[in-house]
């Protein structure tokens, strides 16, 4: 691997359920040290990218190729909903996943106090608010220091000072090396946080390169203005992929 093979590339994707397509001919590279935003309308395909990305399941056509580091663990991921299997604590959960890939158990409180969860370590994870649960998500992704981290809303459900902070420890992966990819719906923090973009909107790539390069190209002043512009505008309605009523 060179300095500038990326970490992960995708090519081509094509992504079915059953005769609804979803995603059309979407590539994108993953970069160590950066942060790459995915953003885009309700139901544009966000997910499925994300999941086909992480290795969930297999796209109906195009090419994802990894060529970072035989690690442990290649790709960490934060699910758009994540669960936790009841009757453990959070950092019981967090020493667990840590021996799955032969990571020291110790470093799990770290991973926790990482995400500023430390003070609820002994509590159950059936016990964690809803927020609480996303941030042992985002720690959880994080175990095994896989080189690409790939967070699915990982600000979604909390309050600003925590989606806030969620964003400064993605900026703190990449600056440690890893390439991290997220999905969000909040502009002002990708705009903060992220060094590149990938807009989708109906399943394919309205834009995408590093926020500058975007916004130059594109014109507008703020991200607000250029997603505006690539996804064609405010909406009142969901756009449902298959239904072009
Ligand atoms: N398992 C599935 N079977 C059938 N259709 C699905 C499935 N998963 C997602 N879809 C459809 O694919 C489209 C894209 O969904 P996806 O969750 O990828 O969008 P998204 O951009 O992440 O949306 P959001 O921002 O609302 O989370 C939607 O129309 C959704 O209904």
């Amino acid at each position: 691997m060179t300095d500038t093979t990326p970490l992960l590339e995708a090519t081509g994707i094509d992504h079915d359920y059953g005769t609804v397509s979803v995603l059309r001919d979407v590539s994108v590279t993953i970069e160590c040290g950066r942060v790459t935003a995915l953003i885009g309308p309700n139901g544009a395909g966000k997910s499925t990218l994300i999941r086909d990305l992480a290795g969930l399941h297999e796209p109906t056509a195009g090419t994802i190729t990894y060529n970072g580091p035989d690690t442990a663990r290649e790709i960490g991921y934060l699910p758009q909903h994540p669960a936790f299997r009841p009757g453990f604590t959070a950092l019981e959960t967090l020493q667990f996943y840590a021996s799955l890939v032969g990571d020291d158990e110790t470093d799990a409180m770290a991973q926790l106090e990482r995400v500023g969860l430390e003070n609820a370590a002994d509590r159950p994870v059936e016990a964690l608010s809803g927020g609480m649960t996303r941030l042992l998500g985002i720690a959880q992704a994080t175990i095994g220091d896989p080189p690409i981290v790939i967070l699915d809303e990982p600000g979604s459900g909390l309050d600003p000072s925590m989606g806030l902070h969620v964003f400064d420890v993605a900026a703190d992966l990449a600056d440690e090396g890893i390439a991290v990819l997220l999905s969000s719906h909040d502009l002002e923090l990708v705009e903060q946080v992220a060094d590149d973009l990938l807009i989708l909107a109906d399943g394919r790539v309205a834009e995408q390169g590093s926020i500058a390069d975007v916004r130059a190209r594109v014109g507008g002043s703020s991200l607000r203005q250029v997603y505006e512009h690539a996804v064609g505008g405010h909406r009142d309605t969901v756009q449902v992929v298959g239904d072009h009523a």
